[in-house]
């Protein structure tokens, strides 16, 4: 009777209790809600209702795949600065740029990054929030990016961008009737995915994954593509993964990324095997090797594994995009395709010429449609967010205090008419002044001033000039050898109408966002180039 009555009592104190504390948790949220609106240093900030009060709205925004277009939607409505997170904000300015990016700003990375590595010791040269840190990984790495490291990286490149430009004519019907049939429908994205993830596997782990050969290891796109889109959904709200409910709520990409996870650390420890008892130039020779010179130090085993698992995910997916929405903008541009052929056509005399050099690099008018391909889809299209330090930044006239994330998202800069004249058109010409009517020195440095597909700064991607080798070389390769089409009757990677966001561009190669990007297509055609000298006329 009486334990009964004990137990009656200790269910009553635990449901009061429960109760208590299910209230309390309400008043708390009501009251931080209203300081969030009220007293909060940003809440003079404009910005959508739900993000001002939470960071789920972020998380939402992530998952979606569309947060680079919700940037743009939200500076469209709000203005040039607007709040995306109770605690920040995002801006859309060339002059915002520079102060949050450029020269040395009182700002680090924000906790964004500290969900990237999946153990601390793992962090890698862009997940390092400490500039010390930091300072440390870049100069140990740069070894690795130096131009004597690029002339040696050359050759894994143009091994594998020969067999994709053999992949592309190398099927029947151009093998029987040599020239004037157009090939099979190919899915750009695929292709270039396999591309410059053989490259990455040669560079970093010292072996390609053969994706252009065979589909073996093609699953391994997937994987690399959900281990940052996990990365970009905890890192909007880092608290996910502190409660463990990355596993519960994001069951499916959170596996994915942990395959992928131990998928290369048995890529890593294969090349470990080998260690420096190899004539390859790759990434892991010059990891292994270098010293940091203020330190003497060079990287210890976690790192290591940190840097190369960390070298696929940005160096692949990245680049790969850049040559898919080249490849789109190419074909629904027919005009920039041929005048780029043209170029190339008149620049190189045999396609083994076409390697890094500066011959390549005088080939204007197609890094012209490189950038431009970069600026409407930009490859890291949303937020890279910085933390305000103590002593607050000062960003277009705003004082924003310590512990604020600041930030610019790529996609809206991109599309802003400030400093890009019709924005939502593939204009190449828009890079090289005097090249048409109103492009000038003035207009072209202003577009240069707004352009951040790498970011910029010292935090800005170490990999830019061997994007832009691996980039160039392709594309040179591909027009110097084919002609190329769109696929009648396609349209993947086109803007659809039930897209979010209003933004529908038909002309505009559509990307998710999952901080690298998700793509499909174009699907293009091609046949062997016959003439010597000028161009056949591209068949519609
Ligand atoms: C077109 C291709 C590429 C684009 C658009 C691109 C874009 C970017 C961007 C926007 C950042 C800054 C990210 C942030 O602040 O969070 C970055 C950083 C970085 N990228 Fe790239 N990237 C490309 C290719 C590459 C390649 C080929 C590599 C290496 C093989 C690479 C390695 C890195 C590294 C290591 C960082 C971190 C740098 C640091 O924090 O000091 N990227 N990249």
């Amino acid at each position: 009777m009486l334990s009964l009555k004990i137990d009656g009592g200790v269910v009553g104190v635990i449901s009061t209790l429960t109760l208590w504390s299910i209230l309390s948790f309400f008043v708390y949220l009501a009251g931080l809600t209203i300081y969030r609106l009220t007293l909060h240093p940003l809440a003079k900030y404009p910005g959508p209702f739900c993000a001002k009060i939470t960071d789920w709205y972020s998380v939402y925004q992530a998952y979606s795949g569309d947060r680079h277009l919700s940037f743009a939607y939200n500076h469209e409505k709000y203005g040039p600065v607007f709040r995306y997170g109770p605690n920040s904000l995002s801006f859309n300015t060339n002059t915002a740029l520079k102060s949050i990016y450029g020269g040395k700003p009182n700002v680090e990375k924000s906790q964004f990054y500290s969900v990237f590595p999946p153990k601390k010791e793992l962090f890698s040269i862009h997940s390092a929030i400490d500039k010390v840190a930091h300072g440390r990984k870049r100069r140990v790495l740069s070894h690795a990016f130096s131009e004597t490291a690029m002339k040696g990286m050359e050759k894994y490149i143009l091994e594998n961008v020969r067999i994709l430009c053999d992949k592309l004519g190398n099927h029947p019907a151009l093998k029987e009737k040599a020239a004037g049939e157009w090939g099979p429908a190919l899915n750009m994205s695929d292709w270039c995915n396999y591309l410059t993830f053989d490259v990455m596997g040669e560079l970093a782990f010292g072996k390609t994954f053969n994706m252009l050969e065979n589909d073996e290891e093609r699953d391994v796109i997937k994987l690399v593509a959900n281990a940052s889109w996990m990365h970009l959904i905890l890192g909007t709200y880092p608290m996910i993964k502190t409660l463990g409910l990355n596993k519960i709520l994001f069951g499916e990409i959170y596996k994915r990324r942990m395959q992928y996870m131990a998928y290369s650390k048995v890529q890593f420890e294969k090349r470990m095997k080998v260690g420096l008892e190899t004539d390859r130039k790759d990434f892991f020779f010059y990891l292994l090797n270098a010293r940091d010179p203020e330190t003497g130090r060079g990287f210890t085993m976690p790192e290591l594994l940190g840097e190369s698992n960390l070298m696929i995910i940005a160096g692949s997916d990245t680049t790969s995009t850049t040559l898919a929405s080249a490849f789109f903008y190419l074909v629904y541009n027919p005009h920039t395709l041929q005048k780029m052929a043209d170029e190339v056509l008149s620049t190189f005399s045999d396609v083994e010429d076409i390697r890094h050099g500066p011959t390549l690099n005088s080939c204007v008018y197609l890094r012209a449609v490189v950038d431009e391909a970069m600026r409407i889809s930009p490859p890291v299209g949303g937020m890279v967010p910085r933390r305000v330090l103590p002593g607050g930044l000062d960003v277009d006239g705003f004082h924003i205090p310590e512990g604020i994330d600041v930030g610019i998202a790529a996609y809206p800069l991109h599309h802003n008419p400030n400093y890009f004249n019709a924005p939502e058109k593939f204009i190449p010409e828009r890079w090289i002044s005097d090249s048409m009517p109103g492009i000038t020195k003035e207009t072209v440095a202003l577009a240069n001033s707004a352009y951040t597909p790498f970011s910029i700064g010292n935090r800005a991607c170490i990999g830019k000039p061997l994007a832009y080798d691996e980039v160039m070389m392709t594309l040179a390769r591909v027009v110097f050898m084919y002609e190329f089409r769109l696929a009648p009757g396609t349209s993947a990677g086109e803007g659809r109408p039930e897209l979010a966001w209003g933004r529908h561009n038909r002309e505009e190669y559509q990307l998710k966002d999952a901080f690298t990007s998700f793509k499909d297509g174009p699907y293009i055609q091609f046949r062997a180039r016959v003439q010597e000298n000028g161009l056949q006329e591209i068949a519609e």
